[in-house]
């Protein structure tokens, strides 16, 4: 075995629960293990890649996952960790869903290399539960666990207690949907593993119990703690919503900065959970971060090993020196040809724009007619002046004077060009 996976789970702190045995298990043989993803979203956002990393563990410590879209389980919703009944989803878009997400789990998890030993595997639950009759299911599955044993689970206890709206019968059911899943993996694929996040321990217990009430069997159940934040908001959420793990709905740049920006105390506990750096290394690093927290070396590294895994080694450079932008003082054209309009929109998000017509630049423009008159970055023509006596206006981060001619050759990405005086008040131009 290539390493120990519990063990390596300990020292990141990335158990919650554990069943009995589970370790033994893991030391004696070659294990599969699951973990499943609700196409709840057409992409997954960074609050799953726990669950994508422990596939990623589970298969470099020598054992082979499983990752399954729920394309049947999407179409019933996981009451788990909910106070309220969701609205069910329509095909159309659970199908645009399923792909999403089987496409974000295939950028990190080789479904196609390996010896069949460990060979990651992708199913989807749709496939054994279409043709599953009502009346087969009520007598396979259903006979087999308590509604007594159902409602002493905490997804459905709160919300059977609760001052809510109830809980419907579809809801009810989900946790024999996901304890059916099990029993068909460790039937067909010899499953013995489930991991899921520490709100799916009644899920996945569901699952244990029904396998040793159908099959006899022995199955196994490992949870790890919710990422949480030390000052107590939601993990993976910034101003703008989620961080998602797709470009086209965070950019890289955003992604790179949820990470470059971490608290100190975050940064401890992420560098462990989110990276695959050894525990001499993170123990290393934390020591250094101690010594001097304002070189933020556990954010710069945590932002590094993150965003080179999801996004390539290429865009964390671009995205790396596009947030060394705002700080320097000057930056040359062949450096802003690095950038593209989205990445320049993104570092410069909340800053005043407006928008001028390209004509306007043909035959070249001066200071004043540009920052009082084709735009309001500066309120009047003499206020223009007095910055140019003060030396204290730049365009594209180089100083201009009054003789300065502003020309469609000074265009940055193509179509933008940004203003400034002095250090930190910026104007975004975008020339159509
Ligand atoms: N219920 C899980 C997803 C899941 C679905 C089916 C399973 O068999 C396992 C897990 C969740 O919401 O995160």
């Amino acid at each position: 075995m290539a390493y120990n996976f519990a063990e390596e789970l300990r020292w990141r702190g990335m158990i919650h629960d554990i069943m009995p045995g589970t370790e033994e298990l893991l030391e004696k043989e070659v294990v599969t293990g699951y973990i499943g993803f609700d196409p709840t979203a057409d992409s997954l956002h960074i609050g799953s890649m726990v669950q994508i990393i422990l596939l990623m563990h589970l298969q470099r410590a020598g054992h082979r996952p499983i990752a399954l879209v729920g394309g049947a389980t999407g179409m019933i919703g996981d009451p788990s960790g909910k106070s309220d009944e969701r609205n069910l989803l329509t095909q159309d878009i659970l199908d645009k869903n399923i792909a999403g997400v089987q496409s974000v789990l295939s950028r990190f998890i080789d479904f196609e290399k390996g010896d069949d030993a460990t060979k990651a595997v992708l199913v989807n639950n749709y496939d054994w539960m279409k043709n599953f009759s009502l009346i087969d299911f009520a007598r396979d599955v259903g006979k087999h666990i308590t509604v007594n044993y159902m409602m002493a689970k905490d997804s459905v206890k709160k919300r059977v207690q609760g001052e809510g709206e109830g809980m419907s019968f579809t809801e009810f059911t989900y946790q024999l949907f996901q304890g059916y899943d099990y029993v068909h993996l460790y039937e067909n694929m010899g499953c013995k593993l489930q991991i899921g996040g520490s709100d799916q321990w009644g899920n996945i217990t569901t699952g244990t119990e029904l396998v040793r009430r159908k099959l006899g069997g022995k199955a196994y159940a490992l949870t790890t703690p919710l990422v949480t934040k030390a000052d107590g908001t939601k993990f993976g959420k910034t101003e703008s919503g989620n961080v998602w793990l797709d470009t086209d709905k965070t950019s890289v740049y955003k992604f790179f900065q949820f990470w470059i920006n971490a608290t100190d105390e975050d940064a401890i506990n992420w560098i462990k959970i989110f990276t695959f750096l050894d525990k001499e290394t993170c123990e290393s690093l934390i020591e250094e971060h101690a010594k001097d927290p304002g070189y933020r070396v556990l954010q710069k590294r945590l932002a590094e090993e993150v965003t080179v895994m999801v996004h390539g080694r290429e865009a964390y450079d671009t995205a790396l020196k596009a947030s060394q932008i705002l700080f320097s003082k000057t930056v040359t054209p062949e450096q802003w040809s690095e950038f593209n309009q989205e990445t320049l929109l993104d570092i410069f998000e909340g800053v005043p724009q407006a928008e001028i017509a390209k004509d306007a630049l043909k035959d070249g423009v001066d200071p004043v007619t540009l920052m009082a008159d084709l735009t309001s970055f500066l309120p009047s023509n003499s206020e223009v002046r007095r910055a140019l006596k003060e030396n204290s206006l730049s365009i594209n981060k180089n100083k201009i004077n009054a003789e300065t001619v502003i020309t469609t050759d000074n265009l940055i990405a193509e179509n933008m060009l940004l203003l400034q005086r002095g250090k930190r008040n910026y104007f975004l131009v975008l020339v159509k």
